[in-house]
């Protein structure tokens, strides 16, 4: 089959499986259901000892020849609620094809007046609004082990797209006269975090929290930051989410409260603008993780191994081999 960048691709007639390493993924939230400009090689379905993953993984090739995994969060068809996505498998299936960094878009609502809906945001923190209902280790009773979360993203990662993007002038505005800009701790005045505030959802949230999160200092909110990163950092994969506002929410009484259309409004201008930011960081990420320059997605390599808490002689077997699934050779299975 011969495949041309950009060419509508039917997904279900490539390879099935794809036999080398494939060192970067980009996770695809709401309205970024695949990466239309890269060239799709192979769709591969990943078992797991957690289930299967949202949907298939397209594995596409840059013009430098990366090869980038994709995932889309919610289903090709975005039909799992944010409570329900499989982030366990998700993570996990990634950390199996190799994945040793994660690009992850997210659709977000503001907090601040200076985020405009269309604008980027690279957030360096977390506040964590989530019910508990949501799977957000891959540790259980019987093996119990504790990841340092103070940096919730991946700080290498976080500067290399950081250095890599200004802060005005890479983002289109296509049909509004508001130039969309980026944001990340390095633009701002005063080096300060970004913090993502994430809540369990599905409803939006009422005013008064968005104004209890703004005295938090939350700059944006979403529904799907947790416990992927957290995943993530236990499966030893740096991670960095890049979120896309869509809406002000409702606590800006001067702006009408968020509906799903003004959402799906924004999101469309937003596609445009994360394919574009997507296709230049796979090609300079994935320069960075061949180089190994920078550790990115080695320096946490091993973390795991030191971060449990129970002797490994005493846990039974079937938890040894589904840890086996992510960290082969950490832990012997007798
Ligand atoms: C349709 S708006 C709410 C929905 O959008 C975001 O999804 P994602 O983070 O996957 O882009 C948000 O987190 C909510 O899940
Ligand atoms: N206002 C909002 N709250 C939570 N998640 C969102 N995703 C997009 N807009 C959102």
């Amino acid at each position: 089959m011969s495949l041309h960048r950009g060419e509508k691709v039917d997904l279900s007639q490539l390879p099935h499986t794809f036999d080398k390493q494939v060192p970067l993924a980009v996770i695809g939230g709401t309205g970024l259901y695949d990466l239309p400009n890269l060239k799709p090689v192979a769709r591969v379905t990943v078992s797991t000892p957690w289930g299967f993953p949202s949907a298939p993984i397209t594995i596409s090739v840059t013009d430098q020849g990366y090869p980038v995994a994709f995932l889309a969060r919610h289903g090709q068809h975005h039909d799992l609620l944010p409570s329900d996505v499989p982030s366990r498998a998700n993570i996990a299936a990634l950390k199996k094809l190799g994945v040793k960094a994660i690009i992850a878009f997210s659709a977000v609502g503001s907090l601040q007046q200076e985020i405009r809906p269309r604008d980027f945001v690279v957030p360096t923190q977390v506040i964590d609004r989530t019910k508990g209902i949501r799977p957000s280790t891959f540790f259980e009773k019987g093996f119990v082990a504790h990841a340092m979360f103070g940096e919730p993203f991946d700080l290498t990662l976080n500067q290399i797209i950081s250095d890599s993007l200004p802060s005005s002038g890479f983002l289109e505005g296509f049909d509004t006269e508001h130039t969309p800009l980026l944001h990340t701790k390095k633009h701002t005045n005063k080096n300060e975090d970004l913090t993502v505030i994430c809540m369990e959802g599905p409803q939006f949230s009422t005013r008064a929290e968005l104004k209890l999160y703004r005295t938090w200092g939350g700059s944006v909110i979403n529904m799907s930051v947790l416990p992927e990163a957290k995943l993530a950092r236990e499966a030893e994969i740096a991670y960095q989410m890049i979120c896309m506002s869509t809406d002000y929410d409702s606590w800006n009484e001067n702006e009408e409260p968020v509906t799903v259309e003004t959402v799906v409004g924004n999101l469309k201008a937003n596609l445009a603008n994360a394919c574009k930011v997507a296709a230049h960081l796979i090609d300079i990420v994935s320069a960075e993780l061949v180089s190994g320059e920078k550790k990115l997605g080695t320096s946490l390599e091993g973390s795991m191994k030191y971060s449990v808490s129970t002797s490994p002689h005493g846990v039974k077997k079937e938890l040894l081999e589904k840890m086996h699934f992510l960290f082969p050779g950490y832990w012997p299975i007798n």
